[in-house]
Parts: structure tokens; C-alpha cells; sequence
């Protein structure tokens, strides 16, 4: 593979076979400017904000329409440029990121405003109004999932979005963009500037006119971004962001079967552990540890790893060679300090030029170290037991994290007191489920700030809250 960085460009890499599949323009900050200056005058001019809302939902129910046509090209576009498993886009990512357009293009005219009890001399309207020029910043593990959760309540609200992809998987983003032009979207309502983070990413979080960020990616750039945002003009950040979320499993977990056995393997393997709200730490009771561990070993020795396009793999390569370096280099520090590689580890026959690391199940991890404490964003889960609830809930909270966990018990009771007391965003109880699209997503601790995407409470972050006070006589 021969790659050549202009300034002006970006390569785009197959991660399954390390080949070149073309480049995309790298924006400069200048460039942002102006595309945002653009954004700015499309909004001031009402073509899209002031619209009746039915006549901005009708454009993004085409543009759903229009996603669902070209269902496979937007799957085949993700697959190829972040290794996802074709039938995972199929089957989840694509239909996903359907739903989120056309939910959103449904909700809008559902979403009012406030009148205020008021007085003799006064009546208070509160109304929400579009913030204006916005803008999304994405991760490449989810890369038109991600961004469809974004571009749905921030149209439909009616502002002007940008949308910067990630380095690696600007494809769909792109693609999707063209059908938001054949939905009838006026121009520049969309504007999707690919780029370095570094550069573009930074130039919007600066930007003294956009008004709104909403970033998905790693707690450091999230950190990151909101600093350049208090120096910039204070816009409104949401940050969705790492995780290292904890699957607890109660004495009786074992009476739901090979359905835990199957969610268990989802929340650590989707993606390839490269997943947000991945179930990378797996708590069980002591009493029932042994047969739990010797079934969600053979499971996950049994997912087919293989190449991305290939409709039965399970398992596909991680994003980029840095990537697989810092998961091997965790699982070996760990390794060498005394944990028990169940199976996984460093790989051997698999193909050899992607960046190939397999389902790796760990135990006995020293305290403190990486596998346990960071996220590793690779298809690694360490296991450990505990004798009591208070024992679980402890673990299961010793984490800078917040973002997701599981719970398995039959026991309604302690499912409600673990659902209460585990600090995170969403717990789900006998599954392992982010929830659907009408309940909110968002992080605790460092996994999330400032908003929560999904539901009608994502309009929140593409929307200011107005009062208009009129005095009455
Ligand atoms: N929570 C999640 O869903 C995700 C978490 N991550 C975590 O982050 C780790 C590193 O992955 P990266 O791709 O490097 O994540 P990242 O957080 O650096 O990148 C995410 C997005 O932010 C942009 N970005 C980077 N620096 C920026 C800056 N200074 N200002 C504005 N935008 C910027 C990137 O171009 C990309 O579009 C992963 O291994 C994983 O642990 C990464 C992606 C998604
Ligand atoms: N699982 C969807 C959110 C994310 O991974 O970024």
C-alpha cells in the first residue's frame, strides 16, 4: 500500500486488509471557517429553520426513505472502512441509523413549548428554539449509527449542522450527505467536513459562531473539546464518551441459560469490544462462577473471526495497528503479572494482514491494572467473583466510569437496588441493551457531560430555551 499525505488529504484504509481505498479531503481551519460562516447565513436566512416543522419532517422521512434504498451501500461503506462485520451493519448499524432519522423527523412537531402560571399583570411562553449553526463530531466504532443519532434531532429542531467523521470512516458520512441532497435538504443545512481531529475537529470546537458541539469518542478529546469550547464562546458541549462498563451476575443468573450465555458474549465481542458501553468487566457470583466461565470460554472460542465482508464473521479486525499494540501490550502486561489467559491473548493463525486480535477472556487480573481499570476498546473482558451484593456493587462501581451495566438475577429486589445504586447512565436487567430510541442515552462520571442523545431529551442539545414574557393588563 502506498499512501501519500498531502496537507490537503486524508487516507481512508481498509483495517481488514491494510490497502488504500481513496482519500478525502483533510479541512483546514480556514476551510472550517468558511463553511461555517455558509452555515451561518443558510440558517439567518429561514430556508430551513423557520420551515413549518411538518415540512422538516417530510424532508427527513425521505431521507430515511432513501437510507433504507441504499441500505447496503451505506453497510458495505462501514464495513469496509472500519472493519465491521457486514452483517452487523446489515442487521444493526444501518437500520439503526434509520430509525434515528425518522423518529426524530416524527417527534419534531410533538415537542412544545411552556406556557408559565403567570399573574394578573404578566403571561410567560417558554418556547425552544434552534441554536443555529451546530456541530457533530464522531467516532469511527459506530460511524453512521453515530451520526444519525445526531443529525436527527439537530435537523429536525432546525438548525444548520456540521458534521466532522472520524479520520478513518468518513464514507457513510459522506454518503449520507448526497441523500440528504436527493431528500431535498437545502444546501447547506448538512455539511459534512472531513478531516484531522487535531485540525477540523479543533477549528469547530473553537469556532466562535457554532453554537452547539455534540462529540462521541475518547474522555481525552472529550476534555479536550470542552476546554476549547469555554475559550472559544462557551457553546453548548455534549460528550458521549469511554466506558468500562460491568456485567454483574447474581447467584441465580444461570436460570436464564444460553441467553445470558449469548448477551454476555454481545456486550463483550460487538464491534470487537469497540464499543462504548462494551460489557468489558464481567462480575459473577462466587457459587456460580466455574460453569459461567467454562461456557462464555467456549462461546467466545467458537465466533468466527474472518473477514469483514464475509457475511458469517462474527469478528472482524480492530480499527488500525495502534489500536491492536495497546490491547496486546495490556493483556501481556497483565499477563506477565500474573492473570490467567482463559482464551484469546496474542493471536496466532489469523489472517495476518489486518490488525486481527481475538476474543480474549481474562481472570485473576491484578488490581489496577490496565485490562481492569482502562478501556481497552478491544475484545477483551476480564472476570471476576464476588460472595455479596454490597461485594458486586462495589466492584461494579470501581470505575472512573459511568456509561452502561448489566444485571442478571430473577430476584426483583436486588435487580432494583443494583439498577439504583450502580452509577451509570443505563442499566439494563437480564439483557445487555442500550435501550431503544424513545429512552435516553448518556453517560455518568467520566463517560458522559452535558446531554444525553435518543428520546425527545436529545432535542435539549440542539434546541435554547426562550421565555417571552407579555404583560397583561
Ligand atoms: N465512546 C466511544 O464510543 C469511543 C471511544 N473511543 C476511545 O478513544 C480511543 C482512541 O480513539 P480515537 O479515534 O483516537 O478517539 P478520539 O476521541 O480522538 O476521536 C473521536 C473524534 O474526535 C476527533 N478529534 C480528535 N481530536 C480532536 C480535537 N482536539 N478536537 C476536536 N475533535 C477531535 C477525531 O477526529 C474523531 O472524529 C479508543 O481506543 C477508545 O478508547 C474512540 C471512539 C469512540
Ligand atoms: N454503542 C453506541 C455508542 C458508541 O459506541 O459510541
Amino acid at each position: 500500500m502506498t499512501t501519500v499525505e498531502s496537507p490537503a488529504t486524508l487516507s481512508v484504509v481498509n483495517p481488514a486488509t491494510g490497502e488504500l481505498i481513496t482519500t478525502v479531503p483533510a479541512t483546514s481551519a480556514e476551510e472550517v471557517a468558511k463553511a461555517v460562516e455558509r452555515a451561518r447565513q443558510v440558517f439567518a436566512s429561514g430556508v430551513w429553520s423557520r420551515l413549518p416543522v411538518r415540512e422538516r419532517s417530510a424532508v427527513l422521512l425521505r431521507l430515511a426513505d432513501l437510507m433504507e434504498r441504499d441500505a447496503g451501500i451505506l453497510a458495505r461503506l462501514d464495513s469496509e472502512d472500519a472493519g465491521k462485520p457486514i452483517t452487523e451493519c446489515l442487521t444493526s448499524d444501518v437500520p439503526g441509523a434509520v430509525e434515528s432519522i425518522r423518529w426524530f423527523a416524527e417527534a419534531a412537531d410533538k415537542v412544545f413549548g411552556r406556557i408559565a402560571p403567570g399573574g394578573k399583570d404578566g403571561l410567560g411562553l417558554m418556547s425552544r428554539e434552534p441554536v443555529g449553526v451546530v456541530a457533530a463530531i464522531l467516532p469511527w466504532n459506530y460511524p453512521l449509527a453515530m451520526t444519525a443519532w445526531k443529525v436527527g434531532p439537530a435537523l429536525a429542531a432546525g438548525n444548520c449542522l456540521l458534521v466532522k467523521p472520524a479520520e478513518a470512516t468518513p464514507r457513510s458520512a459522506l454518503h449520507l450527505a448526497g441523500l440528504a441532497a436527493e431528500a431535498g435538504l437545502p444546501e447547506g443545512v448538512l455539511t459534512v467536513l472531513t478531516g484531522h481531529g487535531s485540525v477540523t475537529g479543533a477549528a469547530l470546537a473553537r469556532s466562535p459562531v457554532v453554537g452547539a458541539l455534540s462529540f462521541t469518542g475518547s474522555t481525552g478529546t472529550g476534555r479536550r473539546i470542552l476546554k476549547d469550547a469555554a475559550d472559544s464562546n462557551f457553546k453548548r458541549v455534549s460528550l458521549e464518551m469511554g466506558g468500562k462498563s460491568p456485567q454483574v451476575l447474581m447467584a441465580d443468573a444461570l436460570a436464564y441459560g444460553d441467553e445470558l450465555i449469548d448477551h454476555m458474549i454481545e456486550a463483550a465481542f460487538l464491534t470487537m469490544g469497540q464499543n462504548c458501553t462494551a460489557g468489558s468487566r464481567v462480575l459473577i457470583h462466587n457459587s456460580i462462577a466455574d460453569e459461567v466461565l467454562e461456557r462464555f470460554t467456549t462461546a467466545a472460542k467458537r465466533l468466527v473471526i474472518g473477514d469483514p465482508a464475509d457475511p458469517r464473521t462474527q469478528v472482524g479486525p480492530l480499527i488500525n495497528r495502534a489500536a491492536f499494540d495497546r490491547v496486546a501490550a495490556a493483556v501481556e502486561a497483565a499477563r506477565a503479572d500474573g492473570a490467567r489467559i482463559h482464551t484469546g491473548g496474542l493471536p496466532h493463525g489469523l489472517p495476518q494482514r489486518g490488525a486481527y486480535y481475538p476474543p480474549t477472556v481474562i481472570t485473576h487480573a491484578p488490581e489496577g491494572s490496565d485490562v481492569l481499570t482502562k478501556e481497552l476498546f478491544g475484545p477483551v473482558v476480564t472476570v471476576q467473583t464476588f460472595t455479596s451484593e454490597d461485594e458486586a456493587m462495589y466492584l461494579a462501581n470501581a470505575t472512573e466510569y459511568g456509561l452502561a451495566a448489566s444485571v442478571w438475577t430473577r430476584d426483583l429486589d436486588a435487580a432494583l437496588r443494583l439498577a439504583r445504586d450502580i452509577q451509570a447512565g443505563v442499566v439494563s436487567v437480564n439483557a445487555y441493551s442500550e435501550g431503544d430510541i424513545t429512552t435516553p442515552f448518556g453517560g455518568w462520571k467520566q463517560s458522559g457531560f452535558g446531554g444525553v442523545e435518543k428520546s425527545t431529551n436529545a432535542f435539549d442539545q440542539w434546541t435554547r430555551e426562550k421565555t417571552v414574557w407579555i404583560r397583561t393588563r
